[in-house]
């Protein structure tokens, strides 16, 4: 197994906020990247610039350690290790281009979602439609945006693997001055915490921009806590502890931080905008609209008691007025 980044051929996949993010650790700790993103014009500009010129543009890069390709399947055969950090909503339209076959690359995935359409977590999507090992599958997440990242603020990721030595080999690529990291096993589980977070985070921001008060929100946030933990125990039976950060803290983090796009979605929203205007205004992607029918769907399997879940749903896709929502969330909370 590979250990360091200079035995590695890393391949940044996406060029949006959190890819550029990542680009930016892992350049700290590996002599060169590839970069695959789709817009040549991008490319072009970020050659010339240093920097990113659609996303976290104050951040310099030393180009002349980047490979960029605007080409998928070019990257991939670079590449030995796929770093996937393209918004959910595009991810399947993304590998669609793919030609090259993938299978013996290690996957590590930083997107959180899941598939639209397929219902399908990322990581058991690579795996059946890629022929992708689940050894080789590896997920980063936690209480982090990009901006914060970008900022060199101090910040916690995990990175989960089946493969606990996989794991703690990734780890190396991203630890440094203001970046931690801790392992897992918990690959789905914790997949399907960074949906559900960003669920919570739509209901959190709705209640916000509500004015519904602090004492209300605290109480969905604490309602949001238990109702994650049903459906992930459900969903992926397993002994695990979501108080950890990964789950607990990325919820946190996605329900207040004003960075969070899931969050400032749901406010509009609370504050009478139509979800149709909200999806609109948002120059960035609110994967949580996607996230709350994907799981809806899944729950469906499973039975899961989810008003909050059920409430947002409604709100989302039946237009069902805020102030019911939230005296149905009201009479459901204990
Ligand atoms: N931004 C953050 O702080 C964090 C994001 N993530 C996850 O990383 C993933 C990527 O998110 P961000 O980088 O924040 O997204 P973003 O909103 O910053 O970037 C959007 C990306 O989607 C691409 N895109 C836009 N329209 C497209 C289309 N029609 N077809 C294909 N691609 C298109 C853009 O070129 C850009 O690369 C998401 O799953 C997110 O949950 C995870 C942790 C932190
Ligand atoms: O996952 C994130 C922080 O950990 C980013 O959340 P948003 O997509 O809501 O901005």
């Amino acid at each position: 197994m590979k250990t360091t980044c200079t035995d590695r051929k890393i391949a940044v996949m996406g060029g949006g906020s959190w890819a550029t993010a990542l680009a930016k650790l892992l350049l700290e700790n590996c002599r060169e990247i590839i970069w695959y993103m789709r817009r040549d014009d991008r490319i072009e500009a970020f050659k010339r610039r240093g920097r990113n010129p659609a996303y976290l543009s104050d951040v310099e890069f030393p180009v002349e350690r980047i490979n960029f390709y605007s080409d998928i399947n070019e990257a991939c055969r670079a590449a030995d290790t796929l770093l996937m950090a393209m918004p959910s909503p595009y991810f399947k339209a993304h590998l669609a281009k793919l030609t090259v076959d993938i299978s013996d690359k290690d996957i590590v995935i930083a997107t959180k979602g899941i598939v639209p359409d397929e219902n399908e977590l990322i990581s058991d999507y690579m795996e059946a439609r890629y022929g992708i090992d689940p050894r080789r599958v590896t997920v980063i997440s936690g209480p982090c945006h990009a901006e914060e990242v970008a900022l060199g603020r101090l910040s916690y990721l995990t990175v989960a693997c089946s493969d606990i030595d996989r794991a703690i080999a990734f780890t190396s690529l991203l630890n440094g001055r203001s970046m931690k990291t801790f392992v897992s096993t918990d690959v789905r589980g914790i997949e399907y915490a960074g949906v559900l977070k960003n669920v919570y985070a739509i209901a959190s921001g709705m209640v916000h921009g509500f004015k519904a008060g602090d004492n209300f929100q605290a109480i969905l946030i604490s309602n949001a806590v238990r109702e994650m933990r049903r459906f992930v125990d459900t969903a992926v039976p397993d002994r695990r502890d979501t108080d950890e950060s990964v789950y607990l803290g990325d919820l946190l983090v996605t329900a207040y931080s004003r960075f969070s796009r899931n969050h400032n979605f749901g406010s509009m929203i609370g504050r009478g905008s139509a979800v149709k205007r909200a999806m609109m205004e948002m120059e960035m992607v609110a994967e949580g609209y996607y996230g709350t029918k994907c799981i809806k769907e899944i729950n469906d399997r499973y039975g899961v008691d989810m008003p909050i879940l059920d409430n947002m749903y409604d709100i989302l896709y039946r237009d069902l007025p805020v102030e019911i929502a939230i005296d149905r969330m009201a009479n459901s909370f204990s």
